[in-house]
């Protein structure tokens, strides 16, 4: 039987918020509407692969398992929004304060933050997850006996990333999910003819049953940097304990040289269990009161590149994946 996420449940609260003026948001709707539909018609896949207008009118693509769990990706940002399992439950969870407009990321979900963890010369996490990218193919094979619907999305260099980042690349994102796992493979190629560095992380938002009952394991013995008092001077230690736990105070820190596997125990019985490949460090966020409205709900586990920078040579590339998959806390 498959981990229930919501064993021991409670009702959960409504996921997105934020308000839009209704003058932008109209015409914002209109193109999003016949944009979406041109997707559709072009990579739509029956009952596997769905293109849909998201909140705020942006356009989405919907992941569909027969297994009935599904996954939302936002073009904008290239951000996992949801992810459900077959009985309906989320998983992640997206801020009350996330708005839809593209004035700023979506607040929740997986952003990505790249080509900077940050803090750092550019805006905070990078601008990947400010820009529309876009879809590059969508496949639903059999995987071995049941379709996996999957979609790629890319990201390259405009006029805006140069500004910011004087580099030509192509970031892909896949997203797959597999039964009621989520997959992600993150490549970013360098089409440039210099070497360029970044540093990255899949800003992962799991919605808790409350923060004082999350968990994550894994982390004992690990060189940590904790950024809770001073960010740009953390507090460098080991961690003794068998399991971060949050509640009491802010939690903001970047595990080193983190093990592939990881899990995070929501409260209920069930965990998310974390399996990386490519990613080196995990970053564990909680804002506790400076965020009073929804810090009890979530906690980020976030894969990451953090604490060195990448190095990409020209025509080369560099991969991490991840599989998310909910388990039954042993
Ligand atoms: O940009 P967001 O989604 O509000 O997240 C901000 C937080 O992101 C985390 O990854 C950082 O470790 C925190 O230091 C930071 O405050």
């Amino acid at each position: 039987m498959q981990a229930c996420i919501k064993s021991g449940c409670r009702p959960s609260a409504p996921a997105f918020g934020g308000r839009v003026r209704s003058d932008v948001r109209r015409a914002q709707v209109k193109v999003c509407a016949s944009a979406v539909a041109d997707m559709q018609k072009k990579y739509g896949i029956p009952g596997s692969v769905e293109f849909v207008e998201g909140q705020g009118g942006l356009p989405t693509v919907m992941l569909k398992h027969a297994c009935g769990a599904s996954a939302q990706v936002y073009l904008f940002g290239g951000a996992v929004c949801s992810w459900k399992q077959a009985s309906g439950d989320e998983v992640l969870y997206v801020r009350p304060d996330a708005v839809f407009d593209k004035s700023k990321p979506i607040s929740g979900g997986v952003p990505h933050c790249f080509p900077q963890f940050g803090p750092g010369a550019m805006q905070q996490h990078g601008f990947a997850r400010n820009l529309d990218w876009e879809v590059a193919s969508t496949s639903a094979d059999f995987q071995p006996d049941e379709r996996d619907p999957e979609v790629e999305l890319v990201l390259s260099e405009s006029d805006y990333t140069l500004k910011m980042w004087p580099h030509k690349f192509k970031a892909v994102y896949t997203v797959t999910l597999h039964g009621e796992q989520l997959r992600t493979d993150f490549r970013v190629m360098n089409t440039g003819d210099k070497p360029f560095e970044f540093t990255t992380a899949l800003h992962t938002y799991f919605e808790v049953l409350h923060v004082d009952k999350a968990k994550v394991t894994g982390l004992k013995g690990l060189t940590y940097l904790d950024k809770s008092k001073d960010p740009k001077n953390p507090a460098k230690g080991t961690e003794q304990r068998e399991a971060v736990t949050f509640g009491k105070d802010l939690v903001d820190s970047v595990y080193l040289a983190a093990p592939e596997h990881v899990e995070l125990e929501v409260g209920t019985g069930a965990a998310v269990a974390i399996d990386a490949t490519g990613w080196e460090d995990i970053v564990v966020w909680n804002p506790h009161l400076t965020m009073k409205a929804c810090y009890e709900n979530f906690v980020c586990v976030e894969n990451a590149i953090t604490n060195r920078s990448i190095t990409v040579q020209p025509g080369e590339s560099w991969r991490a994946t991840t599989n998310f998959q909910v388990v039954d806390v042993q």
